[in-house]
């Protein structure tokens, strides 16, 4: 499908940071609390054709994003390369501006880790696909200067419902686990960006080629 640069009927017309009317829906979130199982009839994943090769380098699928910009100077930069399944690996290094507590990495930048190493799970699939929930673990602590070595894979697909699970290793990519995480991503289309993203940065976006591009390369899912 070409992607459609028109703001939808219903998109906010003011970039308002998310005080505006939200322009997606939103369900009854304390009745899926217990939804990070697939249900019996969910399929197994399938590896898009044109997926990038095992090994490759993902990059980014946004400049500015906190999890993978390289343009993002807070960011984690974190670039996930392809496995061979519908899965990929990620190393981050554990940096000072990271800490939580004296030397250890903060629990919440270990989940940002997790929860973009599963985003890039969407070059896989050819699939736009944002968090709908995620559920860490804390396994042991994490300090500064340490490489976590995390990998991520999609178990099941059930409509627009992608389940998938990652981990963070410590002392090596064989080395025990010291974060673990299920997701839930749901697929969306480019106008959930359109949207919802305040005005600014999407027609920033929308006038960049290289962004447009990218945004092209998910959304082809046949
Ligand atoms: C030129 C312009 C270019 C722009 C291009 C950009 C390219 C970008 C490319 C790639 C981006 C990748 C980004 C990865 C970054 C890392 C990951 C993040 O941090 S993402 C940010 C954090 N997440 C959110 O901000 C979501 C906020 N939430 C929402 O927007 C909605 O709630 C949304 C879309 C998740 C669902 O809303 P609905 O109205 O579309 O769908 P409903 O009907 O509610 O749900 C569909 C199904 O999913 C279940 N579901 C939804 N939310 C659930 C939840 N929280 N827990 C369990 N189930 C849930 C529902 O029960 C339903 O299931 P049933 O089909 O009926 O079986």
């Amino acid at each position: 499908m070409p992607l459609s640069l028109a703001r939808p009927p219903g998109a906010r017309d003011s970039g308002c940071g998310g005080r505006g009317r939200a322009a997606v829906g939103s369900a009854d979130v304390t009745s899926q609390r217990t939804s990070l199982t697939p249900p019996e009839d969910a399929r197994a994943p399938v590896r898009h054709p044109e997926a990038p090769a095992p090994g490759e380098p993902l990059g980014s699928h946004y400049d500015q994003c906190f999890g993978c910009g390289t343009g993002q100077p807070h960011g984690l930069h974190l670039d996930a390369r392809a496995g061979e399944g519908v899965d990929v690996t990620a190393e981050f290094t554990v940096k000072p501006e990271h800490q939580g507590a004296p030397g250890l990495a903060h629990g919440g930048v270990l989940t940002t880790a997790l929860d973009e190493t599963l985003g890039s799970l969407n070059w896989l699939m050819h699939t736009i696909s944002v968090t709908g929930r995620l559920e860490t673990d804390f396994r042991q602590p994490v300090p500064v200067g340490s490489v976590l070595h995390l990998e991520a894979r999609v178990t099941a697909v059930h409509g627009r419902k992608i389940y998938c699970t990652a981990t963070g290793r410590v002392g090596g990519p064989e080395g025990p686990v010291a974060v673990r995480a299920d997701g839930l991503f749901i697929e969306v289309k480019v106008e959930h960006f359109i949207s919802n993203g305040r005005d600014e940065e999407i027609q920033a976006a929308m006038n960049d080629p290289d962004q447009v591009r990218r945004a092209r390369a998910f959304e082809v899912n046949p």
